[in-house]
């Protein structure tokens, strides 16, 4: 077997600019959703990647499984650069069509990614007349009914009968998931596929992606605001937690040592902030300097986190923190990993003036 990740984004980034007004002349602003991530994703693999809303998980998500066009750095799937293949670029060893079907998304809201009119039948078997057209319509129908017994939709055939209203969401969001798992992926990104269930459903539908995830050897990408759920499926599927901040990956690793043993201050906001992790940490104040999320438009400079960081000091204004490795493929960007940075001999930042910007940094 090859060492080959199945998925590798290195130094990847997406920056959106914003549409500005018809008369506005004025440079756009540019959100800077994915700056700077490089990531591995190997065969049934499973990453879980949290972080406070718009600090770029589903972006990220989306760039992993070719959704999105990266504006800098490069994504592969097996070796084989994505958006060379979709732009047929140079010499292309894998087709982008059988990386898009290798490659699938579960929505957030299955609701709205299911055709209101379609029977369960009709939804499921357009994926297979598509990517396996020689296979008999009987063939398809048995298909999908052993597929909505191993998602517990019994009796299969009645559920095949039914339009989308007629399910629960969890239901809908079994139906999503066998569409994804009938085009033979290799990776799903399930991107907050369980924040719309009931509070009772949510360890029924994670322990589901498990199993499947084990029964068809797929890899996951979970995207998740909580830190308790992305522990939960990381930690029963052997996988790792990757923690952003502002579009940066600025944590990864075992779930137990990123929730046990954080290296990364803004890791433990987040611990800090998740009521089921509290326990470890009985702080009244979240431990940081200042609660406001800066503008992703108008990032921190160095450190994005410096600027509410209670350990930040001066160094962390002026560079941006390499990735240090850890034990056990662990990886964090703060320099209090490295034992001999200028860090541990700069002052600590107080908060009587303002903070640098990425912007100013740049501008001169
Ligand atoms: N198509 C787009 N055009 C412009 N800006 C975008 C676009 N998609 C996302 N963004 C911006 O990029 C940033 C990251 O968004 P993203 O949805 O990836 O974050 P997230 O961490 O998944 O957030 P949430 O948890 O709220 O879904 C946000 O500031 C968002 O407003």
């Amino acid at each position: 077997m090859s060492d080959e990740p199945l998925v590798s984004l290195e130094n990847t980034e997406v920056h959106f600019e914003e549409e500005s007004g018809l008369f506005d002349f004025s440079e756009p602003d540019v959100v800077r959703a994915v700056d700077g991530v490089s990531l591995d994703i190997g065969e049934q693999d499973v990453v879980a990647l949290v972080g406070e809303s718009g600090c770029g998980k589903t972006t990220l998500g989306k760039t992993a499984i070719g959704l999105q066009r990266p504006t800098g750095g490069s994504v592969t799937y097996r070796g084989q650069d994505i958006w060379d293949a979709k732009d047929n670029n140079g010499d292309v060893d894998i087709p982008y069509d059988d990386i898009r079907r290798s490659l699938q998304i579960i929505h957030q809201d299955p609701g709205s990614s299911l055709n209101p009119n379609r029977r369960v039948l009709g939804t499921l078997e357009a994926p297979l007349k598509k990517w396996q057209p020689d296979m008999s319509s009987g063939d398809r129908r048995e298909e999908i009914v052993r597929m909505l017994e191993a998602v517990g939709m019994t009796p299969a055939t009645d559920y095949a009968g039914r339009y989308p209203h007629q399910l629960s969401g969890g239901e809908q969001q079994r139906v999503a998931l066998i569409r994804a798992l009938l085009m033979d992926p290799d990776l799903i990104l399930a991107d907050e596929a369980i924040s719309a269930l009931d509070v009772s459903l949510r360890v029924d539908m994670m322990d589901l992606m498990l199993e499947l995830q084990q029964q068809f050897n797929t890899s996951f990408v979970f995207v998740s605001h909580d830190l308790s759920n992305a522990r939960y499926l990381a930690s029963h599927a052997g996988g790792r937690i990757g923690v952003m901040y502002l579009g940066e990956l600025i944590e990864i690793g075992p779930p137990e040592q990123i929730i046990n043993d954080p290296q990364h201050p803004y890791t433990k906001v987040l611990r800090w902030a998740t009521p089921d992790l509290r326990s470890t940490d009985k702080a009244e104040e979240p431990p940081v300097r200042k609660i406001d999320i800066p503008d992703p438009k108008n990032p921190p400079s160095g450190c994005r986190f410096h600027t509410r960081c209670p350990e930040a000091r001066e160094a962390c204004k002026a560079d941006s923190p390499a990735s240090y490795d850890q034990e056990s493929g662990h990886r964090v960007r703060c320099f209090r990993a490295d034992d001999d940075h200028d860090y541990w001999s700069s002052q600590p930042v107080t908060d009587d003036e303002p903070s640098a910007h990425a912007s100013d940094a740049t501008s001169d």
